[in-house]
């Protein structure tokens, strides 16, 4: 663990992290925390909807409103980072889809949607301390970041297609923003989840440490990396590598809805759907 000297006290880095974070109330709903280093001006943004931060409507909700309240902070970074000890996120909560209410299935979709266009186009510098197992939902958010630190031994990809479910345009887009295309290609027509050494190989994250804390003070010094940089120029640079795809979903938004109703809404969709949360249910007994 690293540590370091403060009035001649030795302090590990949980305790140096500690001292220094403070809450910012407005943005921690009730299944997100967001907490503000004062000295680095970093925001800490944390999903708390356990046992594995299904992301279903109200999570996304909150993570809206945190993203946007960090921003408005004007935070030099936001990283964002789980609760859990094992799990990033297990992505969408299926039981938002199976057998879904179809009202909340178009405010569920239309939230995801705002979620990745705040993430993926957020003007604070982002990073993603992945601590723990993140597939499909997981990973577009992790992937929607600059930077991404994962901790050995867990799993990231977008396995839509073992669940018999296509990924959205601008879920690849974001894939294909980090990987190489033919790997990218590779990855999800196979369904693939990656291993943390596998995914730091093809690039899919940028770092692997030992620990969260670790994982924070590496998000920390990837934003010190822009200390030298000038902010609006910075941003300006990153919105128009990101503009086309950005852009594509804005233009179809209500679409994408519909496509995605309509889509969910198939029987032989549903048959996956239903047995895959059966598996899962199995498998947790
Ligand atoms: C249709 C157009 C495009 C749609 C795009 C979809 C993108 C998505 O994100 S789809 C969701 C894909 N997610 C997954 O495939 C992950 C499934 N979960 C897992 O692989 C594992 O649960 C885990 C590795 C995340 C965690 O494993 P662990 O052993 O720690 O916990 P479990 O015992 O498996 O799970 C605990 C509990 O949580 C329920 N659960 C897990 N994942 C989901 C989920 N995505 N949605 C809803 N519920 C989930 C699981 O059934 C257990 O529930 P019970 O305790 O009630 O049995």
């Amino acid at each position: 663990m690293q540590s370091a000297l403060i009035n001649g006290k030795k302090l590990c880095c949980s305790m140096l992290l500690k001292n220094c974070f403070r809450p910012l109330s407005a943005a921690s709903g009730k299944l997100t925390n967001v907490e503000i280093n004062d000295k680095t001006g970093v925001a800490v943004l944390t999903m708390n909807r356990l046992p594995v931060n299904g992301l279903n409507l109200d999570l996304l909700r909150d993570l809206l409103q945190s993203i946007q309240e960090i921003e408005k902070n004007k935070c030099r970074g936001l990283i964002l980072t789980s609760a859990s000890n094992t799990i990033f996120s297990a992505g969408l909560d299926i039981t938002e889809m199976y057998k879904p209410d179809q009202e909340r299935l178009k405010q569920f979709w239309n939230a995801l949607q705002d979620v990745w266009l705040a993430l993926y186009g957020s003007a604070v510098p982002t990073a993603a301390a992945i601590n723990g197992h993140s597939p499909a939902g997981g990973c577009l958010l992790a992937s929607s970041c600059e930077y991404r630190v994962m901790l050995p031994k867990y799993t990231i990809g977008l396995n839509e297609t073992q669940l018999g479910i296509v990924a959205p345009k601008w879920f690849m887009s974001t894939f294909r923003n980090v990987l190489p295309r033919r790997i990218a290609e590779q990855a999800l027509v196979q369904g693939k989840m990656f291993t943390s050494d596998e995914a730091l190989k093809v690039g899919l994250v940028d770092e692997l440490v030992a620990s969260k804390e670790e994982a924070l003070i590496k998000c920390e010094k990837f934003f010190a990396s822009f200390s030298k940089t000038d902010p609006i120029a910075r941003y300006l640079t990153k919105k128009q590598l990101r503009y086309n795809d950005m852009k594509e979903l804005q233009d179809e938004k209500v679409q994408d809805v519909e496509n995605f109703v309509s889509f969910v809404n198939q029987p032989t969709v549903q048959k996956s759907l239903g047995f895959y949360l059966e598996s899962l249910k199995k498998k947790a007994k």
